[in-house]
């Protein structure tokens, strides 16, 4: 028997042991800097010409490794292993493929530390965000080893004196996973390893801007007793690789986490039927949101103004739950302004391998030039009321940047920005509070700060969001906790970490004998 699952707890590194192991991790992992990482197919290291170059967004002169490209060529080469790999593995014991998530999550806890400075290397995270992805990364391992234990001998269904009936679960197939760069760990390992410990052949392809910790990954998968062919690492262009295989005819479904364009286009060309295809492909796809806080007149404001610069500048606002726009009751509109205001110029901003600094840069050239270009149409849009410079000369750094009175309707109120930018805006009342909150084509994450209970139920029923919190700021789901995911053109709504997102990558067979 399994203990039962509780999620990893953080790390505090104010204990002096852990900022010295940390500090060990990010020296010693500098010892891989400019490595190679090839493909594995099948369990076969690939090495191409054509590779990606991987560099610290804190820092772009260290080069971090150089990863082969995929192709077309390579994509059916892994396309055709994995078919092939799942005629055995759909029918290996689900204990089996359980206990390889529970080894797996055994290794990389025991080299934490050195996972998390990866990560703030690679993602640019600073400590405490890397250690939470961490964390999360092996909450994911945990958590669906025992949900495929829940459900491997099925749902009881009735039966007559003269039948025997029986529901169960069976994988599915070949599943795509394509994972973002943000939770450059966690998503990533929690979408693979859902797909393959339901019975599921995987390729994996990882946001190319992030792709070594999925290589290590695939490392540990293999160290847990992972059979070859299992999951395939397959990185390369989403436009090329991505696209072929969302369109591939013995692709059986697709698990993507990213951008509303690249979701919408994969659900669009996943549901298009190609010559052989003998299924309709199902697609889990999480996307964006455009996250909001609502302060309530009634309410905690220190705790408001928290949430809010919590909630917007954690990892340079590169959540997809991140706090991008506040709307607060008139009544205190000021106060809680001048507030986010003092808090936000406090933060210390910098080089994420220095512990000191609460933030770190944005993830490349592109984010960062979205980003400012969205700070332009702020300033047009609303007051720029703090932050709004960035630095590119060294890393990609912009400094957490707030808009106050600005229009809900105005295009920094609307679409994602992805980066340290929040505004705020001013409601007459609770009523009018919501309907701003919801006036966004998104429905990934909200919070509300009130002591008014009313008001709590109001947004109970009528904040249409798939994760609403309460008096606290709107990230950090916990696995197992806080199932994840959104409503509209947030996705798909498969909850990672909830007690439903396993059946997604299943499909139900009935069997009935006669006796
Ligand atoms: N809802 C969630 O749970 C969740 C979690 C994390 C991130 N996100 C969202 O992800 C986005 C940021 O991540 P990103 O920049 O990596 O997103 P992205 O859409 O640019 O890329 C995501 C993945 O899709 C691949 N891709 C790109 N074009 C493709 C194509 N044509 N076909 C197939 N794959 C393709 C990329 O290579 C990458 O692996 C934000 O919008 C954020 O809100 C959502
Ligand atoms: N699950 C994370 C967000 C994932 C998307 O970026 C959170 O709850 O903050």
């Amino acid at each position: 028997m399994v203990v039962p699952y509780t999620h990893e707890p953080f790390t505090d590194f104010t204990v002096e042991e852990n900022r010295r192991k940390m500090e060990d991790a990010l020296k010693k992992i500098e010892a891989e800097f400019g490595k190679e990482y090839p493909l594995i197919i099948g369990g076969e290291r690939i090495t191409t010409e054509d590779k990606i170059k991987v560099v610290n967004p804190a820092n772009k002169e260290e080069v971090l490794g150089f990863v082969s490209k995929s192709n077309k060529e390579l994509a059916d080469k892994a396309m055709e292993v994995a078919d092939e790999t799942f005629k055995t593995w759909r029918k290996s014991d689900p204990n089996f493929r359980a206990d390889i998530l529970f080894r797996a999550a055994a290794i990389v806890r025991r080299r934490k530390f050195e996972f998390s400075a990866h990560l703030v290397k690679e993602g640019g995270k600073p400590w405490k965000e890397a250690d939470a992805d961490t964390a999360e990364a092996i909450d994911f391992l945990e958590y669906y080893g025992r949900q495929m234990l829940k459900i491997k001998d099925g749902v009881e269904v009735n039966s007559r004196p003269i039948e025997h009936n029986q529901f169960h679960y069976i994988p599915l197939g070949v599943g795509l996973v394509i994972s973002p760069w943000n939770f450059l760990f966690a998503i990533m390992a929690g979408t693979t390893t859902a797909a393959m410990v339901t019975g599921n052949t995987v390729l994996l392809k990882p946001a190319s801007a992030t792709p070594i910790i999925a290589y290590k990954l695939m490392e540990v998968l293999e160290e847990a007793g992972m059979p070859k062919g299992v999951v395939n690492y397959i990185p390369g262009p989403g436009s090329e690789v991505g696209d072929y295989l969302v369109e591939h005819p013995r692709t059986r479904f697709v698990s993507f986490t990213g951008s509303r364009e690249v979701g919408t286009r994969i659900f669009e060309r996943a549901a298009v039927v190609q010559e052989g295809q003998i299924w309709l492909k199902r697609t889990i796809i999480e996307m964006g949101g455009k996250d909001t806080i609502v302060v309530d007149n009634e309410a905690d404001l220190e705790l408001a103004a928290e949430s809010i610069v919590q909630s917007a500048f954690g990892f340079s606002g590169q959540k997809c739950s991140a706090c991008s726009r506040a709307v607060i009751h008139e009544d205190v509109y000021d106060q809680v302004k001048n507030r986010v205001i003092e808090l936000t110029n406090e933060l210390t901003h910098g080089d994420p391998t220095d512990n000191h600094n609460f933030m770190g840069p944005v993830i490349d050239q592109a984010a960062y030039d979205k980003i400012m270009g969205y700070i332009e149409i702020g300033k047009e849009e609303g007051k720029l009321v703090a932050g709004g410079e960035g630095d590119d000369s060294k890393g990609w750094f912009i400094k957490p940047t707030v808009f106050a009175d600005v229009d809900p309707k105005a295009r920094i109120m609307q679409e994602e920005i992805f980066g340290p930018v929040v505004a705020l805006t001013k409601a007459k009342d609770f009523d009018e509070a919501i309907e701003i909150a919801n006036n966004t084509e998104y429905g990934l994450t909200g919070a509300v700060i009130t002591n008014n209970r009313e008001h709590l139920e109001q947004a109970r029923v009528d904040f249409h969001v798939g994760n609403l919190y309460f008096n606290r700021g709107c990230t950090a789901a916990i696995v197992g906790y806080q199932p994840f995911g959104g409503f509209n053109m947030s996705g798909t709504d498969s909850k990672a970490g909830g007690p439903d997102y396993l059946i997604q990558h299943m499909q139900g067979k009935t069997t009935s004998e006669m006796l």
